[in-house]
């Protein structure tokens, strides 16, 4: 589903460029369910960015099913993006003067007919368990309930790959533990590819698979290198 190969990543930062990530080989298949996780900083971020094509690489190759989107034009990434990709945010970014169900309404496929659009817009509403919220403005909804209509929106419009970023970074504990299995266990029925940054190690483990960004990103291995060996003659580096 996803593989880069040889993908590196910079960005200025005072005045010169710092390498972020240097990928030399990684593969999601299509269906896994993925946590990524790894210390703050460490280009997590960066790398869903560079999957989601709303970054380019500086150089290598990233193909996302059978799209190679290192040799995509901006114009080509956003129609990518568009077709491919359901995007989580942690603070969920939802318009705040529509209803749960105008904020899921906005993204459906223009080719859908009306019928199937208030079929699918009832399936998912009840499929996340909030078909009696669908009127409500976010302000009057949860903040996991204001996830869960997140979800619908990054699911709705069948985009096979879900990236999803801390989704459950703003919630309580026990909230945050339900959302992530209702995300997990969608994906899994409705056969979504799944690649989820999250900090919290109690809620990777909800995941058939986990890779942290040092099996990666050599630029995290060499840090943390330099650090495990800084470590153990007592020092600290940074
Ligand atoms: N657009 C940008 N311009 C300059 N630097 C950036 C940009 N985006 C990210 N960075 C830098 O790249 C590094 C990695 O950032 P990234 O957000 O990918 O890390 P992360 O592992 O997701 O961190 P966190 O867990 O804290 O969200 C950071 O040092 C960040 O400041």
């Amino acid at each position: 589903m996803i593989a880069f190969h040889q993908v590196t990543k910079s960005f200025p930062i005072n005045g010169s460029m710092l390498p972020i990530v240097k990928v030399k080989h990684w593969t999601v298949e299509a269906g896994e369910r993925v946590a990524l996780i790894g210390p703050s900083g460490s280009g997590k971020s960066t790398l869903l960015h560079l999957a989601s094509g709303v970054l380019p690489v500086d150089s290598g190759e990233i193909t996302v099913a059978d799209h190679p989107i290192h040799r995509y034009s901006e114009g080509q990434r956003d129609r990518y993006r568009a077709q491919m990709i359901g995007y989580i945010f942690q603070d969920f970014h939802l318009i705040s003067s529509l209803s749960a169900r105008q904020n899921v309404e906005l993204v459906l496929p223009p080719a859908w007919t009306k019928q199937q659009r208030r079929e699918e817009v009832d399936r998912w509403f009840e499929l996340v368990g909030l078909q009696d919220r669908q009127k409500h403005l976010p302000a009057q909804l949860s903040r996991g309930q204001q996830q869960r209509v997140a979800m619908i929106r990054a699911l709705i419009g069948n985009a096979p790959l879900i990236l999803a970023d801390e989704p459950t970074g703003s919630l309580d504990w026990e909230t945050a533990g339900e959302v992530m299995s209702l995300l997990l266990s969608l994906c899994e029925s409705e056969k979504r590819t799944l690649l989820t940054v999250t900090h919290d190690l109690h809620l990777a483990r909800l995941f058939p698979k986990t890779v942290h960004i040092s099996e990666l990103n050599e630029l995290v291995r060499k840090t943390n290198e330099a650090e495990s060996s800084a470590d153990s003659k007592g020092e600290r580096v940074g």
